[in-house]
């Protein structure tokens, strides 16, 4: 069976601890796809969502104190119960209160994956000082630095920009699909890093889990481009394009090259 059948077959119960700016639109995304999301960020429930969840997803965007709480525990009821993490470090290196609590997750909680963008990864990696804000692309894309944070970290690490590159630190690929548009509107790593979630539940391997999401992803936001007009459109011509997709799809119109 296809990735995709089987996310809609399965249903994949995606915990989700997110910003404010994303949660609406990542849960219209992980609807679209098959899956089942909740978002949730008081510490009062992270553990028991923890437990049971397919996936985990923490997203640092409006990071408060009981956010960082919350995913610390949320991380660590998954890893006790072999639930696969994502982490999404949005804007790590900008503040000293994210940068520790992004520190802590990283040195506490064993992670499936890493989404960011290119700045944010190069930060993990220490060849750069700080990722601006949470929108933006700073940085060419390297393989050589994704690597590098997939190593250092022991995960798979998918970092985004025009190319999209993924790495368990051993194997690379470059993923080419996707559409600028997604430059215009707010959140779209963020859907992205919560995308990753019903992937990692249905795929054992997360390296090749997060090829086929985000190169799922990227052929949604083409196959969205040729019905949206701008920005505005496009956000639901998205949600359609992820309702609509299928395996089929994504073996047609794939770009994937490994390295
Ligand atoms: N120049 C580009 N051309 C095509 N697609 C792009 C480009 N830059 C980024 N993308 C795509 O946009 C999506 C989001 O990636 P991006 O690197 O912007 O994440 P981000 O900065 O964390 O986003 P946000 O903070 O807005 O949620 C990914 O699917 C990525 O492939
Ligand atoms: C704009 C914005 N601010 C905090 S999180 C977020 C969403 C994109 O990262």
């Amino acid at each position: 069976m296809g990735v995709i059948a089987k996310i809609k077959e399965d249903k994949p119960f995606i915990f989700n601890i997110t910003n404010e700016v994303a949660s609406n639109f990542a849960a219209n995304g992980l609807i679209a796809i098959g899956a089942s999301p909740a978002m949730s960020h008081t510490p009062r429930e992270a553990k028991d969502y923890g437990e049971i969840a397919d996936a985990v997803v923490l997203n640092l965007g409006t990071l408060t104190e009981d956010r960082g709480e919350a995913m610390l525990k949320a991380g660590k009821a998954a890893n006790e119960n072999g639930i696969p993490v994502i982490l999404d470090p949005i804007a790590v290196g900008g503040t000293d209160f994210r940068t520790n609590i992004i520190n802590e997750i990283l040195t506490t909680v064993k992670l499936a994956a890493i989404r960011a963008n290119a700045g944010e990864i190069a930060v993990l990696a220490g060849t750069l000082d700080e990722a601006k804000g949470p929108d933006s692309i700073i940085q060419e894309n390297d393989p050589e630095i994704a690597k590098t944070v997939a190593k250092k970290y022991d995960t798979v690490v998918i970092s985004t920009g025009e190319v999209d590159v993924v790495t368990d630190g051993e194997r690379i690929a470059l993923c080419k699909n996707g559409h600028e548009m997604l430059q215009n509107i707010t959140a779209s790593g963020c859907l992205l890093s919560s995308f990753v979630g019903p992937f990692v539940s249905v795929v054992d391997d997360f390296y090749e889990a997060g090829i086929y999401a985000v190169t799922s992803y990227g052929i949604a936001a083409e196959l969205a481009m040729e019905k949206a007009a701008g920005p505005g459109t496009f956000i639901p011509a998205l949600l359609d394009a992820l309702y609509f997709l299928t395996d089929e799809k994504v073996e047609k119109y794939k770009q994937v090259q490994e390295l």
